[in-house]
């Protein structure tokens, strides 16, 4: 807190400093406290300094790479795009806004589980371009410049197993249920919903608008059903890939997310959560986005095995 300043004193009494009766025959004079000038003027270009730099590079770190949080987060207001469905979907329709990230709630194991089932379904395919999906609820698979659906491949009829869409609902059911306690809401309210996928960036070239990944952008205007969105990362920053950090742009300065092995970050869809992916400059980013909905009319189920 700041200290409040009275009147000037002594140094060494506890009085302030009263002229004394020969001083009053002579002019008053003016005392410089120059060490005194010397200091405001240091903390002052130091504020300037740090306000320049923060304007200049508008950026920070809302949770780096190299750490383990069990749970960080902030509120932020919640846009107005969402006063509609107040009323549709109560216990469900954001109230509380904002962006959480936990490291801990999947399983080293689980997380391993997972990038083995995007890198064999991704091996059947992938895109030409920088970015790949694979949606194992449509079977959407990028290939070339296109999609395909995986479970009609031949080459792909034995290539997942129960036990990988078991880990699969296991884990979203784990994410489904950090977000109902993070942000106050029903459980039985939120649903699963389309698109819920993998994704595989590479620097490689876009072809087509589908690997422009880059661009800002508000999860609810792109996908209207999306209430909350959250992003498990498979692979981290600075190791497996360079590049490809998660940015939320904000009024004031850009706020990162580092992707890290493991991590979920969730966040509430609507415009207070205006964001982009930096392109992916080296190595290749796994995640996975799952969304969620408070329509019902919105929801998928679980994926199942198709043989
Ligand atoms: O992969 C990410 O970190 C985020 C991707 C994204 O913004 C999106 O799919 O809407
Ligand atoms: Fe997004």
């Amino acid at each position: 807190m700041a200290k409040m300043r009275g009147p000037r004193k002594s140094p060494g009494t506890n009085k302030a400093e009263v002229p004394t009766t020969s001083q009053t025959t002579s002019p008053p004079r003016l005392q410089i406290d120059w060490r005194r000038i010397f200091i405001r003027i240091l903390m002052m270009t130091g504020i300037m300094v740090a306000v320049y730099y923060t304007k200049a590079t508008d950026l920070v770190t809302f949770v780096t790479q190299k750490e383990e949080v069990l749970s960080r987060s902030v509120d932020i207001t919640c846009s107005e795009d969402y006063a509609q469905e107040l009323l549709h979907f109560p216990g469900c329709t954001p109230r509380k806004c904002g962006r959480v990230v936990f490291d801990t709630l999947v399983k080293p194991s689980e997380v391993a589980a997972l990038l083995n089932i995007a890198k064999r379904g991704l091996s059947m395919g992938g895109s030409t371009g920088g970015a790949s999906i694979l949606d194992l609820h449509s079977g959407a698979l990028s290939h070339g410049n296109a999609f395909v659906n995986i479970f009609k491949l031949e080459e792909a009829r034995n290539l997942f197993t129960e036990q990988d869409f078991k880990i699969y609902s296991f884990v979203k059911n784990k994410i489904h249920k950090a977000i109902v306690d993070h942000f106050g809401i029903e459980e039985n309210k939120l649903y699963l919903t389309h698109p819920t996928f993998f994704s595989r960036i590479t620097p490689a070239p876009p072809q087509t608008v589908h690997d422009e990944y880059w661009h800002p952008h508000v999860d609810k205007e792109t996908y209207e059903s999306f209430h909350y969105t959250s992003l498990l990362y498979l692979t981290d920053y600075s190791y497996d890939f360079e590049g490809g950090r998660f940015i939320f742009i904000d009024k004031d300065s850009n706020k990162t997310v580092e992707p890290r092995s493991g991590r979920v970050s969730a966040f509430t869809s609507g415009s207070e959560n205006l964001h982009h992916v930096e392109r992916v400059t080296k190595g290749t980013r796994y995640a996975v986005t799952v969304s969620f909905t408070c329509d019902p009319k919105h929801a998928i189920s679980d994926p199942v095995l198709q043989r």
